[in-house]
């Protein structure tokens, strides 16, 4: 049966990156998608912001919704602090079992959680079964129909406080108009636009950060 792109990723990684440096497979992970095969990570461009907002959020608590092969779980767990804890939620099984195997290679999984599942199921378990207060930080990169729900959702589920801060993937490509729309005119965020491009690719793209206000 022929391997997935995802598994041709993740045997690059095994065969190239340096086991234990999380750097190391975010920059494999890198070469192989912009030099061989395009894959939807959020890449290095974006992946600069990323790291950006996840600094001056400095979580204890980071949720990210779409996982896919690890690679932003990966990026953002090394910048976590001592004793801090990613959750990552992935709906796609294949893409999970990559994730799982890419995020041990790193050696950080003492600090992220992969949570297997739809969002909409996951985030309502949050608080009880995960032990969760409140997010520090929430990073969107799953289906952009899903972004308005879901950003209502953890509002609807006590997991915002002021000053959590979201930050959102692939606003201009796929493009996500009705979350835009909806943390814009929202009086409960303070919006900020970052323009950026697709991964890999020269085609315009952006990150949008909102800071929830309570
Ligand atoms: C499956 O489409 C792949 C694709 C094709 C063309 C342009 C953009 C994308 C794309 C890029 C991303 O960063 C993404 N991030 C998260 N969930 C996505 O579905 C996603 C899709
Ligand atoms: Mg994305």
């Amino acid at each position: 049966m022929n391997q997935s792109k995802e598994q041709r990723i993740l045997n690059f990684v095994l065969q190239n990156a340096v086991r234990g440096d999380p750097c190391s497979v975010v920059d494999t992970i890198d070469k192989y998608c912009s030099q061989k095969e395009w894959a939807m990570n959020v890449g290095d461009e974006k992946g600069k912001i990323l790291d950006k907002t996840v600094e001056e959020a400095n979580p204890s608590v980071a949720l990210e919704l779409g996982t896919y092969c690890g690679y932003s779980a990966v990026r953002i767990s090394r910048l976590l602090k001592t004793g801090a804890r990613l959750l990552t939620v992935e709906f796609n099984p294949e893409f999970a079992a990559i994730a799982k195997q890419m995020i041990e290679f790193a050696g950080v999984q003492d600090k992220v959680k992969l949570l297997e599942g739809p969002s909409e199921e996951i985030i309502p378990q949050l608080k009880k079964k995960y032990e969760v207060d409140t997010l520090d930080f929430v990073f969107l990169d799953h289906w952009k129909d899903r972004y308005t729900p879901d950003t209502i959702l953890l509002q609807e589920c006590n997991l915002l406080r002021k000053g959590s801060i979201l930050l959102a993937d692939n606003i201009i490509f796929p493009g996500a108009p009705d979350f835009l729309n909806y943390v814009r005119k929202s009086p409960h965020f303070q919006c900020t636009n970052y323009p950026s491009h697709l991964e890999y690719m020269q085609v315009e793209d952006a990150m949008e950060k909102a800071v929830f206000l309570g």
